[in-house]
């Protein structure tokens, strides 16, 4: 599957603007209650601002005109009371949209964070953090501007503009048709435009994007930045995704303006052609006064609107250029699914690769027909050159991938068939660059343990204990309670990697995977590790993959991986002779 957001979006079809609204509005379909209250608010709202140029033409021509000033007075009476209620209506909605958008807000960053927790590793390969963390913050920020600030307007500009046009063609049907024309114009340009405009924007906030994307990578690496003193190269990278953002938000800006002008131009023409023809009709008595102060208002009731959907259009553009950016990660699926195939045979080994090829998608195959068997309680090591295929076959004992061919068994049952938490639970891989949160020693001991969840300090300690890791946990000064930052600075980069063998071994796996879990751990400590191996229960198979041979020299076996073979080269002893007849160890 791919997995690139970017690819996705050169290859996602455009999707229809009805289309793309229907979805977003199901977005908010379960706040019908509010959504309803809204409408009836702005309905109120639409229907007085409508009801007002009616009566102040019928005022000027029942009441002014026969200088009855009882009854002026009676009617700005009641246009006041009319306007204080459409002032009330106009907040009411207001405020409720803003509960929307910020509800629809929350549940879609929930939504979008959840869907990140179950993609594959593969998924985070593709895409960088950056890009990510602008997608669920940026974007969904955009989709709440438009539901909180532009839905109801937009609704309650179309009530009132379709209402005006039936006035406008009820009053005088050859002039409402007159004055209607250059809105089919507009109708016809926003639909030629809108497409470029929606581009536009998705360019500006893929570089947005980019941009977020830069400002993470110099932030995770400052310290190499700094050694190197290479500031400048990171300096000039951010200015040029600066830059582009620079130049993609101008353009953005520039197309999303592109409405008002012309909505603007063209409302323009239609007043005028109201006057014009109001003032020939009047002439020809074919109209009165007061219907020509009526008429004009309901052109203005009509073009306003209009001119103010220029601006909530370009509003729903980035919405929708911020949606699809969305619906990409939504409509990913996790390509590691669950199969039905529960029925183990009887198992050869513990773990077993069976004609396994692998590949990360860029072509290069790491791993071809591989076959593999790792016995139940015994030591296994993996050793061979940097970028051999180490990591790679470990990751796929653990399924962080799948294979692209052939099958990895556990226990003699696909390791596919497993559940995640079941598979989790029977296999501990500590990682080569260990991952730590922001917390306590404790807190990241206890990370996915469900078993020792809730223990006090010296419940767990007693755990600890019973499990001989007592002389690991001494090395830290504050024991359980020594806080750790998920950046990990407090603690050196050994004591990560202690942290992570004791939630590993705590878990009690049928198999424990060490990538180079002790490279940055001192002599003695590893001495004590190793004993903590030793001592593991009888079932536990341990696979180690090291460069330093010490490490290595009580495995049970060897494996040489390398240009995508795994070798059985025997106990230590036999490697090494090999290896002194020539087979390359790194
Ligand atoms: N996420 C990835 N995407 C693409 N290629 C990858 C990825 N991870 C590893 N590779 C490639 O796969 C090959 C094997 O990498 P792997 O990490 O398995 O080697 P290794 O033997 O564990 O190396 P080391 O001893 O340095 O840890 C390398 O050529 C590497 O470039």
């Amino acid at each position: 599957m791919n997995y690139n957001l970017n690819k996705l979006s050169q290859q996602q079809q455009k999707t229809s603007t009805l289309a793309a609204l229907k979805s977003l509005l199901q977005l908010i379909a379960h706040e019908r209650k509010n959504l309803l209250l809204a409408l009836v608010a702005i309905l109120i709202n639409s229907i007085l601002n409508l009801l007002g140029p009616f009566l102040i033409g019928y005022t000027i021509d029942t009441y002014v005109q026969h200088k009855d000033y009882h009854g002026v007075l009676l009617f700005s009476g009641i246009l006041l009371v009319m306007y204080i209620i459409a002032l009330f209506t106009s907040y009411s909605q207001t405020q409720l949209m803003g509960g929307v958008g910020q509800r629809m807000l929350f549940t879609l960053r929930n939504a979008i964070f959840n869907k990140l927790q179950v993609l594959p590793v593969a998924f985070f390969n593709a895409n960088k953090a950056g890009d990510l963390i602008s997608r669920v913050n940026n974007d969904t920020d955009k989709l709440n501007s438009f539901f909180s600030q532009s839905l109801m307007q937009f609704i309650g500009s179309i009530v009132t503009m379709v209402g005006a046009g039936i006035f406008l063609l009820i009053i005088n049907i050859k002039l409402g048709a007159a004055t209607l024309i250059p809105a089919a114009f507009i109708f016809l340009f926003t639909r030629i435009v809108s497409p470029w405009v929606k581009g536009k924007n998705a360019a500006n906030l893929k570089s947005v994007g980019g941009m977020s994307a830069e400002i993470q990578e110099s932030l995770n690496n400052f310290k190499v930045i700094i050694a190197f003193n290479r500031r400048d190269y990171f300096r000039k990278r951010f200015n040029e995704a600066n830059r582009q953002n620079y130049t993609t938000a101008i353009s953005a800006g520039l197309s999303n303006n592109v409405f008002l002008p012309v909505y603007s131009l063209f409302s323009s023409l239609a007043q005028l052609i109201v006057l014009v023809y109001g003032i020939y009709l009047i002439a020809e008595g074919e109209f009165s006064i007061g219907l020509l102060v009526s008429y004009l208002a309901y052109a203005t009731n009509f073009y306003n609107p209009l001119r103010q959907l220029a601006t909530l259009w370009t509003s729903f553009q980035v919405a929708l250029a911020g949606w699809d950016r969305i619906s990409q990660i939504l409509s990913l699926h996790s390509d590691l699914i669950t199969i039905d195939n529960g029925v183990a045979k009887p198992a050869a080994a513990l773990v077993e690769l069976q004609e396994v090829s692998f590949g990360y998608g860029d072509g290069k195959e790491i791993l071809h027909h591989v076959n593999l068997q790792l016995d139940r309680g015994k030591t296994y090591a993996f050793v061979g050159p940097t970028g051999g295929g180490k990591t790679t076959t470990a990751s796929l004992i653990a399924r962080l991938y799948d294979p692209l061919k052939g099958t990895v068994l556990l226990n003699g049952k696909d390791i596919r068939s497993y559940p995640p938490a079941e598979r989790a639970k029977k296999i501990g891989f500590i990682l080569q660059e260990p991952f730590l949160f922001t917390g306590t020693v404790k807190d990241n001991i206890l990370y996915g343990n469900e078993q020792y969840q809730g223990y006090t300090n010296e419940q767990l300690e007693a755990v600890i204990h019973q499990a001989r890791l007592s002389g690991l946990l001494n090395i830290f000064e504050n024991g359980l309670e020594t806080k750790v930052t998920s950046g990990g600075d407090s603690i050196s980069l050994g004591q990560k990697q202690l942290i992570a063998f004791m939630r590993a071994v705590l878990r009690n796996p049928e198999v424990l995977i060490l990538d180079e879990a002790t490279a940055n751990i001192d002599t003695v400590t590893e001495q004590l590790l190793e004993e903590i191996l030793n001592k593991l229960p009888d079932t536990t198979t341990r696979i180690i993959i090291a460069h330093r041979l010490n490490t290595i020299a009580n495995a049970d076996e060897i494996f040489f991986v390398n240009a995508g073979e795994i070798i059985q080269a025997g106990s230590f002893e036999d490697a090494v002779n090999k290896l002194m007849k020539g087979h390359r160890v790194s």
